[in-house]
């Protein structure tokens, strides 16, 4: 699904009034039909304090206290004043408002006019939209503090006001809305990890915006969902054998992370490879082959680290690399000599990116196609600190493109930076994914749809997709604290059967 920006959004609602037909007026008025449906259904308040701008934006807020108002609810509208005259849609229904004298309207001039605001209330931030050119000043600023500082709860219109949909908004005056009720699509803002304390929970709010207009415009950024991984999904054939989906090998752990192995290893068996072996130091055999007894184990000369590839490594269709390896010189040699020798793509994770962040030079032996896992931290390591999240995700895309490799950028919303210059976002999994072991299941994972034969494009959009589906599984069963890293492993299949 396409991530439009701010601009395409408002082509798409001047595409909709143009084809549908409806009037922009009427759209306005579907908007504010959908907000106050949620808010009556969600929130019980002895009165709605509605805060508008002059734009579309603040047209939203005045129509939402009309409609409240007809449902029996107490209205109070500000309106945050300026020379500007006011939009077409804001100003017909300011003029059909005005007309409704039981709904008070106060105008704000200057910080003496800031309404003191009852912890009972519910406010409604309708100041600014999409819309939104610069950072908010003076009053605007003011209104803003005012609002973030008191007890009610907020819920913003499409965006809480002072947030940019595209751009980084570090430093900026923005409010801290508790619900964001956002019309037709998820804008940019709401997936940037530097953005959380603003949007609160995000609640679509489907406006009926005509379908056919993300054809028709082309984007770099897009979201994850069901429908595009199950394109890229190939169900297993009735006649196959476990010749037709690959062999896997995993080259995990170093004494005390045995563990990290295992988790790779068990999770690169239930996402569908045919054979799995798995490369580990000499003492955590007997660990694995009870713990994993359906792969195969490669024992390293090493009774405690990673230290030397006594194997070809041409016979595996895919190999992932990196999770509990450590950084010791040895591990360091293995793995030059792994990036030389192998000829197929890896998937690179945790230690294995700590050593190229060591060794930059590194980066230049990757196979075409290679996947990187790096949590923040370990992008950091490899690609230096960005100002802000925004030229994160650009840094990402950018360095995919550099060195021709797919960059999994893991975190809440995981971004998969694709070297064609394009980016997906993920918007499956949860916060109880936050714990140790998550990241090595993904590795299994993409490892796995590597050796079936994904591409690494394919591997990473539907890997990130699946690991989030059954973390969101795991949580359902077991709860967010609660869940580990093998409640994810065990619901692997059930994030599978939604493909089907
Ligand atoms: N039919 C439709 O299209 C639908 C639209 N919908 C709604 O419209 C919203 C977008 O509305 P919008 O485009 O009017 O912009 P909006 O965000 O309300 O205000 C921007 C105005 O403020 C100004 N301004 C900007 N930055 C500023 C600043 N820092 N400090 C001070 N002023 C600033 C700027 O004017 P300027 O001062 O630059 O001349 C501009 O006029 C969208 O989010 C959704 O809620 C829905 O109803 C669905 C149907
Ligand atoms: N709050 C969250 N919401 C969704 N997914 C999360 C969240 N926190 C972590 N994850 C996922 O869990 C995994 C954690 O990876 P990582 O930090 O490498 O863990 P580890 O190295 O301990 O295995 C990533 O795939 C990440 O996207
Ligand atoms: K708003």
């Amino acid at each position: 699904m396409k991530l439009l920006n701010a601009a395409q959004i408002r082509q798409w609602d001047a595409f909709t009034i143009e084809h549908e037909p409806i009037v922009s007026l009427q759209l306005m008025e579907r908007a504010a039909n959908a907000c106050t449906r949620w808010l009556l259904q969600h929130t019980l308040a002895d009165v709605y304090y509605i805060f508008c701008g002059k734009g579309n934006n603040g047209g939203d807020g005045l129509a939402i206290a009309r409609l409240l108002y007809n449902s029996g609810k107490t209205a109070k509208v500000f309106i945050l004043e300026s020379d500007a005259k006011g939009s077409e849609d804001y100003i017909s229904n300011f003029n059909i408002l005005h007309h409704l004298s039981a709904i008070p309207i106060y105008q704000l001039r200057s910080e003496q006019d800031l309404p003191v605001i009852p912890e009972s209330c519910i406010i409604v931030d309708a100041l600014f939209g999409t819309g939104l050119n610069r950072g908010l000043t003076g009053l605007a600023a003011q209104l803003v503090q005012h609002l973030n500082n008191a007890q009610a709860p907020t819920i913003a219109i499409d965006i809480p006001s002072g947030l940019f949909c595209d751009q980084s908004s570090r430093g900026q005056s923005v409010i801290r809305a508790r619900h964001t009720l956002t019309f037709q699509v998820l804008k940019m803002a709401f997936l940037i990890a530097e953005n959380e304390p603003f949007f609160g929970l995000v609640h679509l709010m489907d406006i009926n915006l005509l379908p056919a207009f993300p054809d028709l415009v082309s984007t770099p950024f897009h979201i994850i969902n069901q429908a595009l991984v199950q394109r890229i999904y190939r169900p297993r054939a009735a006649f196959a054998h476990k010749g037709n989906f690959g062999h896997a090998l995993i080259i995990a752990g170093s004494y005390g992370k045995t563990g990290a192995a295992l988790l790779s290893t068990r999770s690169c068996l239930r996402s569908g490879a045919g054979l799995v072996s798995v490369h580990v130091p000499e003492k955590s055999v007997a660990i694995m082959q009870t713990g994993a007894p359906e792969a195969m184990v490669l024992p390293d000369a090493d009774a405690t680290t990673i230290t030397r590839m006594d194997y070809e490594p041409d016979p595996f269709s895919a190999i992932g690399v990196g999770p509990g390896i450590g950084t010791g010189i040895k591990t360091r040699f293995f793995l030059r000599e792994l990036l030389e020798r192998e000829t197929s793509s890896l998937v690179l994770d945790a230690d294995a990116l700590n050593i190229i962040a060591e060794n930059p030079e590194l980066l230049n032996l990757l196979r075409p196609g290679s996947i990187l896992t790096p949590h923040p931290k370990e992008f950091t390591r490899l690609f230096g600190t960005q100002e802000d999240d925004f030229k994160k995700v650009e840094v990402a895309i950018s360095k995919a493109m550099e060195f021709n490799v797919v960059i999994v950028l893991k975190g809440h919303r995981t971004l998969v930076a694709l070297p064609d210059g394009t980016g997906f976002f993920n918007i499956s999994g949860n916060a109880g994914m936050a714990k140790g072991g998550s990241g090595d299941v993904l590795t299994g994972m993409l490892t796995s749809l590597m050796a079936q034969g994904y591409s690494s494009k394919e591997a990473a959009i539907m890997g990130v997709f699946l690991h989030g589906l059954a973390g969101d599984f795991a949580a359902t069963a077991r709860g967010m604290d609660a869940m580990i890293a093998t409640d994810i492993i065990e619901h692997i299949g059930k994030a599978f059967e939604q493909l089907f």
